[in-house]
């Protein structure tokens, strides 16, 4: 007799965790060819779920074809804000953020990242987080690190708002009990509160 051919939810979580990446970076490419989704995403992020004025808001440094949240860091530092980047550690400890101002020297780090040369460490209460693909509910997928997982669970009570182009969004993507969920998902089409 032939196995029948397995259902995707067969597949071990890392298994179909890759595939996912794979049909994620292929969906997000030139998503934004016109360079206006940062723009838009700042507009809908200051209209409907604008950070409270006291929070120190973690951003990134947009990397490839990721949503440009520097529009809406240069908003915030407006307002007032107080802004921090993330700092990449060895594989398996959480993120580390220091304090930026839009315009503060950036140092490159691995897999193409950028950060702080030198500067305080901080805690952050509000985050926006990178992605390859979420879905409604806030589940999200990174590219494999684990780093906002870990970060997220060591920073309870911080809202972690999802930033992507509206066509990185999936029916579902493939979670388990360690992955994060997202409170707020934002694109340049609008904000989506994720279901708890
Ligand atoms: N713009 C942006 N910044 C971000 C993230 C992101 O997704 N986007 N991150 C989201 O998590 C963190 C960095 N994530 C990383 C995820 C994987 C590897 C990684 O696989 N590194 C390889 C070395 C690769 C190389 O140097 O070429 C390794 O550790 O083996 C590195 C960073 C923090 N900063
Ligand atoms: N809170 C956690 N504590 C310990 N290990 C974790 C935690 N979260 C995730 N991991 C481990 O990290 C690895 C990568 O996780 P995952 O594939 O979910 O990364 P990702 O969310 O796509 O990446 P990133 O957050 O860096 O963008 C997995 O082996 C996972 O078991």
């Amino acid at each position: 007799m032939v196995a029948p051919h397995p259902s995707p939810s067969d597949m071990p979580l890392k298994e179909r965790k890759a595939e996912a990446r794979r049909a994620a970076l292929a969906r997000r490419k030139g998503a934004d060819p016109a360079g206006a989704h940062g723009a838009a995403l700042a507009r809908h992020i200051l209209s409907r779920c604008p950070p409270p004025p006291g929070a120190l808001v973690a951003g990134y440094w947009p990397m490839g074809d990721e949503m440009d949240v520097r529009p809406l860091l240069a908003a915030l530092a407006e307002r007032g804000n107080v802004l921090a980047l993330p700092v990449t550690p060895p594989r398996g400890q959480p993120l580390l953020f220091r304090r930026w101002r839009p315009g503060d020297a950036l140092r490159p780090g691995p897999l193409g990242t950028s950060f702080p040369a030198e500067s305080e460490e901080v805690r952050p209460d509000w985050l926006l987080v990178p992605l390859l693909a979420f879905d409604q509910a806030g589940r999200r997928l990174g590219y494999g690190g684990g780093y906002y997982d870990r970060t997220l669970a060591a920073l309870p009570g911080a809202v972690a708002v999802g930033c992507a182009h509206a066509v990185q969004e999936v029916p579902e993507v493939p979670a388990g009990p360690q992955d994060a969920r997202l409170a707020w998902v934002a694109t340049e089409s609008g904000v989506v509160k994720c279901r708890s």
